[in-house]
């Protein structure tokens, strides 16, 4: 009997990871919602503002809460719960839709949901009171992000709440991504952009074989380029299952963040159970085993070493694996920190090099201009050695680094989430209560007229030295800002540039899509709802 109904969940389970029909939604949303509510006041009730006495009793004056209660926003569901979700039921155009809300509401707004109360921050200076705090209390991630999170994947950087722990590991990982260690992997960077010319050329090759994607093309050739970055090895040659390791990664965003909108399965009891969970489990299980496989070549290398090899070896020209495992971080956390980076820096930044694709082949006049330059550093032979572009040389495409940080402000990839563990001063008008969640959306900044005027206009030019100086430093945050910021930047940009100068030294590149056919989506990042399509004529 129990056998039966335990199949019986099963089947409902399946059904509701597998299948999407709004009124069913709708139904059990509302039904499971308050049941949860009820079972799982670990997750729900005890983040919520219980009353308002209880939320501000750490102050010390009352007015600037006053502003903060009084503040304007989108009517919410009368269910606390539900509150202003439904604004956002559909996942299509969020960025837009919150830029929308600021420029009726102005530059703080109150928003409601899932039990949790957000101030959304639309000016540089509130984003620099949040993101530049030095006050630990405010980089815990929002207890959304914290839920969807994997318990498996707890040790990583990206999940720890700011604290010492935080602190030593960016500090101990922040080393491999300094230029010492990157620029050891600079021939192997553009080993990978060779395969990745090639798979293009096949894929462009006839004339029928226009309006095609290549989104698919980058995000392997990113992978393969951060893989060997980080662990030091091309698991995409040399692991037995190394090519599934990519797919997996996409399987794993796709089942996390899917959850959002089937809000069940943010409940534990039910995500363990659902079909859903064992699909993520399987993926994690399968790039454990790649993981451990490079661990254990790292333990053959650390053997074979003599005393004097290991006390003279340099810990800046070490891997992100070399310098964990030296500093005896246990094998679990080393698993987590290497697939949750893997993730960040093969959807990052491949989706920047698909963004900034894009947008070059929409202004030609740019593209040419970043072919030149391009054309100029490769033709040096002072550059090229051994038919490799020096580390040192990539420095000078500075043409191309406008365009690609010009992308990233039209097309920010993130919506900056943080829960406040003490109140948040904000200006001598508004402090924002201990307990609140608060929203920075980077889309919104970057099309701030003040700061970037005609922002709808493509103008590399606006990351002109002089330019960047006159602006408000908050007012850029495509790699956020503050002591939390990207750990990446460095490495992100570098691998950006040297696949766009590849393909912009190989392909004239143009789209048979607009601006406008673009939608889109949040699932981990900002993605586009389809992949845009490209034409590549090889020059
Ligand atoms: C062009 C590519 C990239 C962009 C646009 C980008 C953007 C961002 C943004 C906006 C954040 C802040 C997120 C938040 O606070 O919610 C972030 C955090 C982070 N990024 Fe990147 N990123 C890129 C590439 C990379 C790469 C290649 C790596 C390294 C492998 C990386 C590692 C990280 C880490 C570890 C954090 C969290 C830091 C912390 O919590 O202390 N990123 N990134």
């Amino acid at each position: 009997m129990q056998g039966l109904n335990l199949t019986l969940v099963d089947q409902s389970l399946n059904y509701l990871g597998d299948e999407f029909n709004v009124t069913l939604l709708l139904s059990i949303l509302i039904l499971l919602l308050f049941v949860v509510m009820k079972l799982h006041r670990k997750h729900f009730v005890s983040a919520s503002i219980k009353n308002e006495n209880e939320l501000f009793a750490s102050c010390e004056s009352k007015d600037p809460y006053n502003t903060y209660k009084s503040l304007p926003g989108p009517t919410p569901f009368p269910l606390r719960l539900i509150g202003n979700s439904l604004s956002f039921f559909s996942n299509i155009n969020i960025p837009q839709k919150l830029f929308q809300f600021a420029k009726k509401y102005g530059p703080y707004y109150r928003l409601t949901f899932l039990n949790e109360d957000y101030v959304v921050l639309n000016t540089p200076s509130a984003a620099e009171a949040l993101l530049g705090s030095t006050n630990v209390k405010h980089f815990h991630r929002s207890r959304l992000q914290e839920t969807l999170w994997p318990t498996e994947l707890e040790q990583s950087i990206i999940i720890l709440p700011g604290g010492e722990e935080w602190k030593k590991k960016r500090k101990m990982l922040s080393r491999a991504f300094m230029t010492l260690a990157l620029q050891r992997h600079n021939s192997c960077w553009h080993k990978q952009c060779e395969r990745m010319v090639e798979k293009l050329e096949e894929r462009f090759q006839d004339e029928g074989k226009k309006d095609n994607i290549v989104a698919d093309i980058l995000k392997q050739c990113t992978f393969a380029m951060s893989s060997e970055t980080l662990m030091g090895v091309d698991i995409t040659q040399e692991a037995e299952d190394g090519a599934l390791f990519c797919e997996s990664l996409d399987e794993f965003n796709r089942i996390l963040f899917g959850r959002i909108f089937r809000p069940w399965l943010l409940v534990d009891w039910i995500w363990r159970r659902s079909s859903e969970y064992r699909k993520a489990r399987a993926v994690v299980d399968g790039m454990e085993k790649v993981t451990h496989l490079v661990i254990e070549k790292y333990k053959e290398k650390f053997l074979l070493e003599s005393v004097e090899e290991r006390n003279a070896n340099d810990e800046l020209k070490h891997t992100m694996i070399e310098t964990m495992m030296r500093n005896g971080i246990d094998e679990k956390a080393i698993f987590d920190e290497t697939i949750t980076l893997l993730a960040v820096a093969t959807d990052a930044t491949s989706l920047a090099e698909h963004y900034a694709l894009f947008l070059l082949a929409l202004n030609p006049e740019h593209q040419e201009l970043c072919r030149q330059e391009i054309d100029k550093v490769f033709e040096d032979p002072k550059n090229v050695k051994n038919g490799i572009l020096e580390f040192e040389a990539l420095k000078a495409l500075n043409y191309l680094e406008r365009c690609i940080l010009e992308s990233l402000r039209i097309y920010p990839l993130t919506i900056i989430l943080r829960r406040l563990e003490a109140p948040l001063k904000i200006d001598e008008n508004l402090v924002i209560p201990k307990d609140v969640s608060v929203i920075v959306t980077p889309y919104v900044l970057h099309n701030l007229p003040e700061c970037y005027p005609n922002p709808e206009n493509f103008d590399p030019d606006r990351f002109l030295p002089e330019n960047v100086k006159e602006r408000h430093p908050y007012a850029y945050l495509s790699f956020s800002a503050g002591p939390r910021n990207c750990m990446g930047i460095k490495f992100g940009m570098i691998e950006v540039k040297v696949v766009l100068a590849t393909i912009l030294r190989n392909f004239v590149v143009s789209t048979p899509d607009t601006m406008d056919d673009v939608k889109l989506v949040v699932d981990g990042a900002v993605n586009p709802a389809a992949p845009m399509r490209f034409n590549l004529s090889k020059r």
